[in-house]
């Protein structure tokens, strides 16, 4: 019996079992580093000469492991692989296919500490943000799992005398996916899982900063008897076989999340039509943010305060929902501001394989450089008021940062950073700090602190973001209960979560037969 879908839930590290049992899991994942993934095209191991090296942040000496590389031939074998798994997949019937999602997920609980501590040792994520990624994964495949078979049931059409109606949903064949790094388990996990679910094929590749924990991924396709071909494991250069991926005439939809840069290329490429292509493609892209907490007058000062600190540095701020403006209406402005250094300068910074580290470091040497960037432009346009250096030399750290005074129109409150920056930026009443908020190019989360209930409904309907929370942070949405998509340049609103999420991976049959 498939019982009601609920939220996995996070571990509690207080507790000394969990905290042993994360430290073993860390230790086991040491045995295993260095080891090297082969690509998984129609079910088979293909071994390459390119490699692809993936390098714990937290110490840039220390070889997480290697996985090969795919080149365009390789590709095309992968999109070859899923369409002729696809001619047998779209008719295994709905709940079956929902069954590989079960099991997978049955195995993801049972091995969470191992799962997150990959996730730690690749992607630099804290215990917590490891542990918060695995849960998400679970849900979205137990989610997912669940809400196939409302589809399965087709669409309700009106009944017509002397007529036998129907309209079915069918999937629409190969598909490609295309995760990020930040969310490398469960974003990864959640794309493919629904594309499947659906009865799609699809080719999954991997960032090129996370592709072990993809391939950890992979295995539990492998273990649960996913036909081959269903789901292919293509890590390689975005440049390279990403566009001939995305422009490849056999391919129908592509499920895309990351950057603004990179999703408008697949929208563009996506849009021309290849030679013997015969669809136009579905492109999913979800894209980046510049997201903002308005924290009102009449606000509780202190909750306002950790909630921007939790949204601003939480996974050093790589998170498309991270706080990267904190607007603040002047009669508040100094107290808030004086609440949210002192907040800042307490977290603690270190490897994120330490339970003590609240700041792990960002992910790779771009990411560094760039967010090394923004600070001095920061330095220029506002009043540093705490962090702004790098700290410790063995990985990737960023000492968590705050600007104050920023202009609304600066270029680190326009720009996405993915880092750990925050721009302070003062309003002058609501509705200023509201036009603030809404003056950028993205919409992806905000969040509003008040305790007036005229001005929380003036934002419920003038905030214009995909994910708006009142009085709480704007990172942290959770799986069927927050459905989860940006407006304007932050994407196609997928609702990544939600119960209208699969029919992105749908077309909807009419049939009708004449009685
Ligand atoms: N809206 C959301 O739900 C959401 C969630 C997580 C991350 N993000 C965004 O993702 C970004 C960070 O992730 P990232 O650095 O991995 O983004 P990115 O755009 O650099 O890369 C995303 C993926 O695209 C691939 N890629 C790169 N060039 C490609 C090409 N030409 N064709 C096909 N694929 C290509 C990469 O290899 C990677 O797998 C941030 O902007 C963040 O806001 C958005
Ligand atoms: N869904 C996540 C963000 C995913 C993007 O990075 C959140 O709600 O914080």
């Amino acid at each position: 019996m498939i019982t009601e879908y609920k939220n996995e839930p996070f571990t509690n590290f207080g507790l000394p079992a969990n905290k042993a049992a994360m430290k073993k899991a860390l230790a086991a994942v040491q045995l295993e580093k260095a080891a090297h993934y082969p690509l998984i095209i129609g079910g088979k191991a293909i071994d390459t000469e390119a490699r692809i090296t993936s390098i714990n942040p937290s110490q840039t000496s220390d070889i997480v492991g290697t996985v090969a590389r795919a080149n365009i031939d390789l590709a095309e074998k992968a999109v070859q692989a899923a369409n002729k798994a696809f001619s047998s997949w779209q008719y295994v019937d709905a709940a079956e296919r929902s069954l590989y999602l079960f099991k997978a997920s049955a195995i993801l609980r049972r091995r969470k500490f191992e799962f997150s501590a990959w996730l730690v040792e690749e992607a630099g994520k804290t215990w917590a943000e490891a542990d918060a990624d695995t849960a998400e994964a679970i849900d979205f495949m137990e989610y997912y799992a669940r809400q196939m078979d409302k589809y399965a049931k087709g669409m309700e059409v009106t009944p017509y005398s002397g007529e036998q109606n129907e309209c079915a949903y069918i999937p629409l064949g190969v598909g490609v996916v295309i995760p990020p790094w930040n969310f490398p388990l469960a974003i990864l996990a959640g794309m493919t899982a629904a594309a499947i679910v659906a009865g799609n094929t699809v080719i999954m590749k991997p960032a090129s900063s996370t592709p072990i924990i993809a391939a950890k991924f992979m295995q539990l396709w492998e273990e649960v008897s996913l036909p081959a071909g269903v789901v292919n494991y293509l890590p390689g250069s975005g440049g390279t076989i990403g566009d001939y991926l995305v422009s490849h005439a056999q391919v129908r939809f592509i499920n895309f999340t990351g950057s603004k840069e990179v999703g408008l290329r697949i929208n563009k490429l996506a849009a021309d039509l290849s030679p013997g292509q015969k669809w136009i493609k579905r492109v999913v892209a979800e894209m980046g943010g510049k997201d903002s907490i308005i924290v009102d007058s009449e606000a509780d000062l202190d909750e306002a305060a950790a909630g921007i600190v939790a949204s601003a540095f939480g996974f050093q701020g790589q998170k498309c929902s991270a706080c990267s403006r904190a607007i603040i209406i002047k009669d508040v402005y100094d107290a808030v501001l004086a609440k949210i250094v002192e907040k800042t300068k307490a977290l603690k910074i270190g490897a994120a394989s330490s339970p003590e580290s609240n700041i792990g470091p960002v992910i790779d040497e771009n990411s560094y450089k760039k967010i090394l960037s923004y600070i001095e432009i920061g330095k220029t346009e506002g009043k540093l008021e705490c962090g702004g250096s790098t700290a410790g030399e063995q990985g990737y750290f960023i000492e968590p940062t705050v600007f104050s005074g920023i202009s609304p129109e600066a270029r680190i409150s326009q720009e996405e950073i993915f880092g750990p920056v925050l721009a302070i930026i003062p309003a002058d009443d609501f509705d200023h700090a509201l036009a603030i908020a809404n003056g950028t190019e993205y919409g992806l989360t905000g969040a509003v602190y008040s305790k007036n209930r005229v001005k929380l409904e003036k934002a419920r309907r003038e905030f214009h973001v995909g994910n708006l929370y009142f009085n709480r942070k704007c990172t942290g949405a959770l799986v069927g209960v927050h459905p989860f998509g940006g407006f304007n340049l932050s994407g196609t609103d997928s609702k990544a979560g939600g119960a209208d999420y699969l029919l992105l991976f749908l077309q909807a049959k009419s049939i009708c037969e004449k009685l």
